[in-house]
């Protein structure tokens, strides 16, 4: 069933992807996924985070269901798709000969706006990000935090519904993490729907009103950071002993004390 005609959401069901017949991502199904969210796709290394976004990007082939406002993302057609949605890459190729100002126009092609009017919404974005001095320089005379964020511009350049984002602060000292992530934060409560995948839980319960917790290609758990941040989850998914203390101000302390006796589930 689909949800109402006024309200859009992303309806991800039964999604599976393989890698030389390997399923990584194995009948994935999520609950719906609505504008306004900032949603944490969190989980271990190699679970399927990244595979997941770059199957809703459609960058690798899926079967499943993938709809957003009740249209199919895995079969519209490509130019309806980069309008649709908005992906973060890891890290932007370090060798591109662009300069930032390029790379983020490059990713406005889908707005079709006017040039002049097409180049001051791309400095916007780097303004609104901290980097329009850097709007002159090339790819490849960055810093690999600088190189992020110029990434995570193109990504918002599109201004598109959909915004997903492939661990956008890994890089970044806690300055520019805050500032990425109070970025985030208001394109999700100016209506856009950002799924975002990070590995700082603490991070995540600070930002996020939702967390999707993947282990091993599945959904394990799902809600608010409260909800889903638990010692529970923790030993079976990340295979450590930890606990976890829910502070005021949405802040969750996370206090490793040791591998869990048993491996990640
Ligand atoms: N292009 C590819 N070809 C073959 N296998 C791949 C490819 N990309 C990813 N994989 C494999 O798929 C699995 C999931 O990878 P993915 O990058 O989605 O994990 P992840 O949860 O994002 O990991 P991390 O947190 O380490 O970034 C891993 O075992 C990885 O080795």
């Amino acid at each position: 069933m689909s949800t109402t005609n006024t309200t859009p959401a992303l309806e991800v069901r039964h999604l599976t992807v393989s890698y030389r017949n390997r399923p990584v991502l194995g009948d994935l199904s999520l609950p719906p996924l609505l504008p306004g969210q900032l949603v944490a796709l969190v989980g271990p290394n190699a679970t399927g985070k990244s595979t997941l976004l770059r199957a809703l990007a459609r960058l690798v082939p899926a079967s499943g269901q993938a709809r957003w406002d009740g249209q199919d993302l895995l079969a519209m057609p490509a130019a309806a798709l980069a309008r649709t949605i908005g992906y973060m890459p890891q890290s932007l190729p370090e060798t591109a000969a662009l300069n930032v100002l390029e790379v983020t126009l490059t990713a406005m092609q889908a707005r079709a706006l006017p040039a002049r009017e097409e180049e001051l919404a791309a400095m916007a974005v780097l303004e609104r990000l901290g980097i329009d001095d850097l709007a002159m320089r090339r790819l490849d005379q960055l810093s690999g935090g600088q190189r992020q964020v110029a990434a995570l511009a193109q990504a918002i350049a599109r201004d598109s519904p959909i915004l997903l984002l492939d661990e956008p602060t890994s890089a970044l000292d806690l300055r520019h993490q805050w500032r990425v992530m109070d970025t985030v934060r208001r394109l999700a409560d100016g209506g856009h729907l950002v799924i975002t995948v990070l590995h700082d839980l603490a991070l995540a319960a600070q930002w996020a009103d939702h967390i999707l917790v993947i282990h091993r290609g599945r959904l394990h758990a799902c809600g608010t950071p409260q909800a889903a941040i638990t010692p529970e989850m923790l030993r079976t998914v990340y295979g450590v002993e930890a606990r976890v203390q829910h502070c005021e101000r949405g802040r969750t302390m996370v206090l490793i004390d040791g591998p869990a006796e048993a491996p990640p589930a």
